[in-house]
This record gives structure tokens, C-alpha cells and sequence, in this order.
């Protein structure tokens, strides 16, 4: 049997046992093939090759529920259940989804692409079972970085303590998208190299069970001897504390060891939480050796090589810098003025550039894990006593901070600057990950300053305005490139909630934000070589709103196409109308932004163009603004 004849989990469990590792080894090579075109997420996928093999081998999905933590991780899964044959369009647009997708097949019974969930909804999936008088295995698979994320154990604490038969796998292999930290941990780390310790707990278990329960001092030794390695275990397992049987750790690529261990988690009632030891990138010897494990790889990975091919290498010298570099040495210039600055991220260290900022600021630099709310608030802590920290976060994770937002920075006025990074659409990771909701989910919160740039200049500006303002700042920025504009050597400040005209006009303002701004000029363009002159205006802030430049279109009556790349429900476009409703004005306004729904995976050229964030259609919407106003000039 080989790989390409198994199409669901009915056609694997005709593999006999002999055969799965060479099932191991096809899969491992269509993912590498597969992914060295697509790009996606390699090295958590190349780690879970047996322990997908046993599940699907073992257990009886979709009536059995798996539930993939983080979700980068299923592809195994997807080419088991069906979907070997979508790969070529893997994050591609209106392709198979990075992530588990509902929609996409009854094997995905969980949707995930933030990390931490997959507890809670499997507590939510075996309560429901119950209250329902079902049966099926409710199996978890969590990652030791998801672990680390608070909802996770939010979830460890409901599950140990109801007591329902779920079996939660923790896949651990050491690594978070960096290298996993924190003292959980180092607990793991425990649990992992004590192996003797487990195997002298099982011997001396067996060897207490063969004494004869006769009277008298022997036998009291006995049950002495039997409470102290109860104690013992007891107090080496947190996870038998909180009422889990724990089982491990098993070694996650000895199909033998992992289904006998699984076989045995699933006999054992009540909670279990099997503790399968994996390595990220296992069988592909650049990603193995490699720091990141090869966590993800763009397109045109060039296989057995771990670098990008001469095309990719080529293309990104030439292009100009990418905006998480422009913060990244950004913070570093702040940091060597300013002795209060820190810089703190939620298991986030390459993600957001800050590598070398760990490298020179090691004692200023925080890594707390996938751990955003705590960072939030663990950066207020910093604030209250006269430090000015930074904390770097991309957009769609600090929806995971909002109450530590408002209730812990912004309602106590703290200096904390928040770089927002990947605000906007960010291409293949798709809908879970777009940041698309902060201008609108930060805007009603009082005391909060909130930029974007035009252009990366600019966005070392704002670092420099954020880190001078004393108190809460937000600056947004985009996944990617900056459009290729001349960097000042020197930083400046720039005046909170002031905006800045680029192109003087009569007929319409193009009020844009942040990325939107180049979009607009070239709009402004178009608008030109028809005869229609309009005002292009770079908002800079959503908030405060530069009102001067809005009263000045109220006077003159001037239409305006409201443009950003965010929720057009709460955006700027929003600030616009609520502002000119306020003066009591009668004026057209126009919002262009990302409509009410979610806009999945593509390229950001792509999820721009189905909600119209593009110059054709704001010169089509100006369009439609003007005749009146012309007719009367
Ligand atoms: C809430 C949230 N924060 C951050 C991330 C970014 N992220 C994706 S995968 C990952 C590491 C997950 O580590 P682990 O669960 O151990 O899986 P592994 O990659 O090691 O297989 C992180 C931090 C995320 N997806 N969700
Ligand atoms: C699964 C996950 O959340 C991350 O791996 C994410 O895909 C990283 O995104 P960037 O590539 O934008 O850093
Ligand atoms: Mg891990």
C-alpha cells in the first residue's frame, strides 16, 4: 500500500503495522516536495508524522474529535482525510486553508489559527457528549508552546477538575515558534529526561504489588514505602495534581511505543494526558539543525537546501526593507538613548524582528511565552514604575489582550507603546490571523493615541513619537515591505493628531490611513487625467482625529472617500462620520474598508481586491462623488 492510495481513515487502517513507517516516510516526502512550491508551515508538520499516523490508525474521526492546537500542524491530517490532491493550492486563494476549516471537511471539527484553544473547546465537545448521552474520544492535540498560552490552562484547571474521559495529547517538542521558555517549560524538560525516575517508579510498583499483605513490621514498611512513592509521583506529575492520569513521556516517531502508550490512554477513564515527545523538522536535516525548525518556508523553497533559492535571495535584496526590520533596528537605536526602554514579546522574538535587540538588551528583552495578556499587562507593571516599555505583538494576537488593553494600560494612562505589527491583510495565514479589527477595537478606548504610516520613513517617526508621548500609543504597521522611500538618518517627533495634506484638490478628499495613503495618491492620479482634482490627505492618527483638516472640508462642503485596511465597522471612516455628524454638517462621506465578514486566505493583493481596497475602485467611488459638486463649480 502506498500513500497515494490511502484517500481517507478507513483506506489507512487497511495498512498493516509493518507498513506504516514507509507511510511515514511518502508523507514526509510529499510534504517536502509539496511545500518547497507552496511555502507553509514545514516544521511542526514534519514533526507529527507518526503521532497523525496513530491517531488516524487507532481512533475513528469524525466521530472521534480531533482538535489541532494552532492548526499549523494538521497538514498530516488533511492528507489522511482526502485532501491530498488540494496541496498545490495550499494558502492559495480560494485553495486549501492553512488551518483547520470546518467547511472544508467533517474531519475538521475544530477551527483553529490561534494558539491555546483546543482545550477548551474539547471540554466544551465532551461536556456536550455527555449531557447528550453520546460516546466518542475527545482528543486535543496541543503543542508544549500552546501550552504555555494562559487559556490553555485556564482549561487545564475546568478539565482535571470535571473529570470527563478526554484524552489530551501534548506534543512536545521543545520549540515554540522560537525556542519554548518560561517554567513550564523547564518542568517539561524534567518530565522528558527523567526517564530512569519513571522506570524506577513502574519497577517498584510492581515489585510492592507482589508483597503479601501479612501483619506486622514488613507490612507496615510496605505501605509506608507505597506512600512515599505515591507522594513521590504525586509530586513529580503537576499533571496527576490537577487530576489527569499522566502517561509518558513516549517517544512521538516509535509508531510501536506511541500506539501502545495511546492504547493504553485510551483504556484509562477520566482525563489523560499523554506526553508524546516529538522533534520539529524530524527526517529533513536542514530544518532539524536549523534554530526555527524550519517553521515555515515561503514559496520556492529550494529542498535540501536551507536557504531560499537565487530567485527569492535576489528579489529581497533588492526590495526595500521589510517594516518588522524597520522596527526591529528601530527599537534598538531607542533603546541605546533610552536606558527605560524594554521590550517585551509574546513568543514572538523573530516574528517581530527583535532578534538582535535580544542579543544586545538580553536583560531588557522578555519573552514571556504565547502569553499576550500577561505581556499587556506585565508592560503596564514595567510603566507604573518608571520604565517605557514596548510591546511588540501582531495585530491579530492582541485581540487575545484587549481587557489588559483598556483595564490595566490605557484606563491607568501608562507609557506603554504598542507595536502593532501584520495590521491589515496578511495573506496566506488567512481569516484567524487577518489584522484587520485593532483600529476599530482601540478607537473606543479612552486615552489611547493610534497611528499608521504611510511609508517606513514615516514609521520611525511615529516609534520616536510613540516612545516620547508619556502615555498609551498604539503604532500599526504592515506585514511586509515598506514602498521603497528614503530613510532620514535622524528621527523626529511628530504632533499628535495632526494629519498631513499630500496633494491639494477641490472636487473630493481622499482621507487615507496608513497603507492606504500611496493607494490614494495613485487614485488622485487617475481622478487627474479625468479633470477631477482631489484633495489626497494622510490621516496618520485614527485617533485623536485631526479635526482642523475635517472643519476645513466642512467648510468648503467637500465630499470624502474615507479609505483604510481595517473593519470599515469602527475605523476611521467611522471617526469621520461620527465627527462631521457632531459639527451637525451636511457632507457626503464615503467608507472604504474591509466589509463585515471574513476575508479568507490569498495574497494581500487578492483579499485587497474583493473588498476594493484598490485604486480603481476609490477613483470609481470619487467618481460617484462629484458630478453634483462639478456641475455646480
Ligand atoms: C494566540 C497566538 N499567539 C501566537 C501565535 C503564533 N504562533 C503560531 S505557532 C506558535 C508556536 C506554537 O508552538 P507549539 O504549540 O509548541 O507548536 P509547534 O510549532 O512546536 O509544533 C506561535 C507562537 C498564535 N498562533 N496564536
Ligand atoms: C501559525 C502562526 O500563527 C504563525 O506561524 C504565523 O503563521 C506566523 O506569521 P508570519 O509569517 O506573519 O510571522
Ligand atoms: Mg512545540
Amino acid at each position: 500500500m502506498h500513500l497515494e492510495q490511502i484517500s481517507s481513515p478507513e483506506q489507512l487502517k487497511k495498512v498493516t503495522p509493518e507498513e506504516l513507517p514507509q507511510i511515514a516516510e511518502e508523507i514526509r516526502k510529499f510534504l517536502l516536495d509539496s511545500l518547497s512550491i507552496t511555502g507553509g508551515h514545514l516544521g511542526s508538520n514534519l514533526g507529527v508524522v507518526e503521532l497523525t499516523l496513530a491517531l488516524h490508525y487507532l481512533f475513528d474521526s469524525p466521530k472521534d474529535k480531533f482538535l489541532w492546537d494552532v492548526g499549523h500542524q494538521a497538514y498530516v491530517h488533511k492528507i489522511l482525510t482526502g485532501r491530498q490532491g488540494d496541496f498545490p493550492t495550499l494558502r492559495k486563494y480560494k485553495g486549501l486553508c492553512g488551518f483547520p476549516k470546518r467547511n472544508e471537511s467533517e474531519h475538521d471539527c475544530w477551527e483553529t489559527g490561534h494558539s491555546s484553544t483546543s482545550l477548551s473547546g474539547a471540554m466544551g465537545m465532551a461536556a456536550a457528549r455527555d449531557l447528550q448521552g453520546e460516546s466518542y474520544r475527545v482528543i486535543p492535540i496541543i503543542g508544549d508552546g500552546a501550552l504555555t498560552g494562559g487559556m490553555a490552562l485556564e482549561a487545564l484547571n475546568h478539565i482535571g477538575n470535571e473529570q470527563r474521559d478526554m484524552m489530551v495529547i501534548l506534543n512536545d517538542n521543545e520549540m515554540s515558534i522560537s525556542p519554548n521558555v518560561g517554567a513550564l517549560h523547564n518542568y517539561l524538560g524534567k518530565l522528558r529526561t527523567n526517564r530512569s525516575y519513571h522506570k524506577m517508579k513502574d519497577e517498584v510498583e510492581a515489585l510492592l504489588k507482589k508483597i503479601p499483605s501479612v501483619g506486622g513490621t514488613f507490612a507496615n514498611m510496605a505501605e509506608r514505602i507505597k506512600d512515599s512513592l505515591k507522594y513521590l509521583v504525586v509530586s513529580g506529575v503537576l499533571f496527576e495534581h490537577l487530576g489527569f492520569t499522566y502517561l509518558g513521556p513516549v517517544n512521538g516517531h516509535n509508531l510501536n511505543e506511541l500506539m501502545e502508550c495511546l492504547k493504553q490512554a485510551d483504556r484509562t477513564p477520566g482525563p489523560v494526558l499523554v506526553h508524546v515527545v516529538t522533534e520539529k523538522g524530524k527526517g529533513y536535516l536542514p530544518a532539524e539543525t536549523k534554530e526555527d525548525k524550519l517553521h515555515s518556508v515561503a514559496k520556492g523553497y529550494k529542498l535540501e537546501e536551507s536557504k531560499l533559492t537565487e530567485t527569492t535571495v535576489k528579489k529581497a535584496g533588492a526590495e526595500p526593507p521589510k517594516y518588522t526590520k524597520v522596527f526591529g533596528d528601530t527599537l534598538i537605536r531607542l533603546a541605546e538613548e533610552d536606558h527605560r526602554l524594554a521590550a517585551i514579546t509574546p513568543a514572538m522574538l523573530g516574528g517581530s524582528g527583535m532578534n538582535e535587540f535580544a542579543n544586545q538588551f538580553p536583560d531588557r528583552c522578555f519573552d514571556v511565552g504565547i502569553a499576550e495578556q500577561h505581556a499587556a499587562t506585565f508592560a503596564a507593571g514595567l510603566a507604573t514604575q518608571g520604565m517605557k516599555p514596548v510591546l511588540a505583538i501582531y495585530s491579530t494576537f492582541l485581540q487575545r489582550a484587549y481587557d489588559q488593553v483598556i483595564h490595566d494600560i490605557a484606563r491607568q494612562d501608562l507609557d506603554v507603546m504598542i507595536a502593532v505589527d501584520r495590521a491589515g491583510f496578511v495573506g496566506a495565514d488567512g481569516e484567524t490571523h487577518q489584522g484587520v479589527y485593532d483600529i476599530a477595537y482601540m478607537r473606543c478606548i479612552p486615552n489611547m493615541v493610534i497611528m499608521m504610516p504611510k511609508d517606513e520613513n514615516e514609521f520611525q517617526h511615529m516609534l520616536y513619537t510613540g516612545h516620547q508621548f508619556a502615555g498609551p500609543t498604539a503604532v500599526r504597521f504592515p506585514r511586509g515591505a515598506g514602498i521603497g522611500v528614503k530613510m532620514d538618518k535622524d528621527m523626529k517627533e511628530l504632533p499628535i493628531g495632526k494629519g498631513e495634506i499630500l496633494r491639494e484638490g477641490r472636487d473630493v478628499a481622499l482621507f487615507a490611513f496608513g497603507t492606504m495613503v500611496s493607494t490614494a495618491q495613485e487614485a488622485a492620479e487617475q481622478l487627474a487625467r479625468e479633470g477631477i482634482q482631489a484633495r489626497v490627505i494622510n490621516a496618520r492618527f485614527a485617533k485623536p482625529l485631526d479635526t482642523e483638516i475635517v472643519d476645513q472640508l466642512i467648510s468648503e462642503g467637500m465630499p470624502i472617500v474615507t479609505i483604510e485596511e481595517g473593519s470599515a465597522i469602527g475605523g476611521i471612516g467611522s471617526a469621520v462620520l461620527e465627527y462631521v455628524s457632531s459639527q451637525d454638517a451636511r457632507l457626503e462621506v464615503k467608507v472604504l474598508g474591509i466589509p463585515d465578514y471574513y476575508v479568507e486566505h490569498g495574497s494581500p493583493e487578492e483579499q485587497k481586491k474583493e473588498v476594493g481596497l484598490t485604486v480603481e475602485n476609490i477613483a470609481r467611488t470619487a467618481r460617484g462623488l462629484t458630478p453634483r459638486r462639478r456641475q455646480r463649480a
